[in-house]
C-alpha cells in the first residue's frame, strides 16, 4: 500500500480543479465537511486498491492578487509545499502569463518533487506546438516528471497516476476509505443550495431554511438532483421564490454552475415548502442533517 499527500498548484483557470475531479472520479466532490489537517486543507481523497492520495489545497496560493508582493503569503504557500510528497504544477498548453511565472517562481524555493503537468492539450489546434511549449518550461526547472493531459477528455490521466503511484511513500492509508461518500455528496450539494440562498436573500432568512436532497440520479455524464427548501413560514416560501420565482431561480442557477465546473451536467430542481418551526423540531433537524 502506498500512500501520500499531493498538492497541486497553479494560477486560476488552469484546469487544477478539473483536474482533481477527473483523477477521483467524483463530478461533485465538493470540498465542505472534508477533514482538515493544521497546515493543509484536503481537497479530495482517492481511494484506489493499493494506493490512497490526499490532494491537498495550498494557503496562501489564493490570495492570487498579492502573491508577488506578499513574502508572508509565500513562505506560508513554500511551507505547506514542503509537508507534501508531490507537487502538480498545472498550466495551460501553449499559454503562460504572468500569473504562471509567479507560481514557478514560488515553486523556485519547494524541494518537494515537483511535476510539470500540462492540461487542456484538447484546446491546442496545432500539436506541434507542445514540445516547444515543454521545451521552454523544462528549461527553467527541472521538474521530475512531465505529463501532458486533458482534464476535461480525461485524456491521459493513466500515466499521472502511475507517476505518483510510484512516487508515494509506502504506508497505509492516511484516511479511512470513504463510506459514506454518497451522504457526503448529498450533505455537499444541500450547503451548496443552501449557500446560494443566503447569498440571495442577504440573510434575510438565516437559521430559518434547511435544504434536503431528495433525488440524486446520474445518468452518464448528467446528474439530475431534486432538493427541497424547507422553511419554517409560509411568509418564508414567498421570499424564497421571489417575483414570477426569480429568487429561486437565481439560487438554482448559481448553485448548478457551480457544481458543473468540475464538468458533466447537471440538472437541478429546487422546491419550496414550508415545515411550520422546522427549526425547533429535533426530527427535522436530524432529516436535514444538522443533527449528531
Ligand atoms: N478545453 C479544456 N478545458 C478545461 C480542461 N480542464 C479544465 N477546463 C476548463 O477550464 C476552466 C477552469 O477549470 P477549473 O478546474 O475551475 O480551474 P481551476 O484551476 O481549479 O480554477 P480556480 O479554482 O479559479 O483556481 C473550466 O471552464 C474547465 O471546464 C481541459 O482539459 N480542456
Amino acid at each position: 500500500m502506498r500512500s501520500g499527500m499531493v498538492a497541486v498548484v497553479g494560477r486560476p483557470n488552469v484546469g487544477k480543479s478539473s483536474l482533481v475531479n477527473a483523477l477521483v472520479g467524483e463530478k461533485l466532490s465538493i470540498v465542505t465537511a472534508k477533514p482538515q489537517t493544521t497546515r493543509h486543507q484536503i481537497q479530495a481523497v482517492l481511494h484506489g486498491d493499493d494506493m490512497q492520495i490526499v490532494f491537498v489545497d495550498t494557503p496562501g496560493l489564493h490570495q492570487k492578487a498579492k502573491l508577488a508582493l506578499n513574502k508572508r503569503l509565500n513562505e506560508v504557500a513554500t511551507q505547506s509545499l514542503e509537508g507534501v510528497d508531490v507537487v502538480l504544477f498545472v498550466v495551460e498548453a501553449g499559454r503562460l502569463t504572468e500569473e504562471d511565472e509567479m507560481v514557478l517562481k514560488l515553486l523556485s524555493a519547494v524541494t518537494t518533487p515537483c511535476a510539470l503537468i500540462i492540461n487542456k492539450v484538447d484546446k491546442l489546434r496545432d500539436k506541434n506546438l507542445l514540445l516547444p511549449f515543454l521545451q521552454d518550461l523544462t528549461a527553467r526547472r527541472n521538474f521530475d516528471f512531465v505529463v501532458p493531459l486533458s482534464a476535461l477528455k480525461r485524456d491521459n490521466l493513466e500515466p499521472l497516476l502511475k507517476e505518483l503511484e510510484s512516487r508515494l511513500p509506502e504506508g497505509p492509508p492516511l484516511y479511512p476509505p470513504d463510506q459514506n461518500v454518497g451522504h457526503d455528496r448529498r450533505f455537499a450539494v444541500a450547503e451548496l443550495v443552501r449557500e446560494k440562498l443566503m447569498m440571495a436573500l442577504h440573510e434575510e432568512l438565516p437559521y430559518s431554511a434547511a435544504v434536503e436532497i431528495e433525488s440524486w440520479e446520474q445518468e452518464g455524464r448528467l446528474t439530475r438532483i431534486s432538493a427541497v427548501i424547507w422553511v419554517a413560514r409560509d411568509s418564508q416560501k414567498k421570499i424564497v421564490i421571489g417575483e414570477g420565482g426569480r429568487t429561486l431561480k437565481a439560487i438554482g442557477t448559481q448553485a448548478r454552475r457551480e457544481l458543473e465546473r468540475g464538468g458533466g451536467k447537471v440538472f437541478l430542481k429546487l422546491w419550496v415548502r414550508v415545515k411550520d418551526g422546522w427549526n425547533d423540531d429535533p426530527r427535522a433537524l436530524q432529516q436535514f442533517g444538522y443533527g449528531e
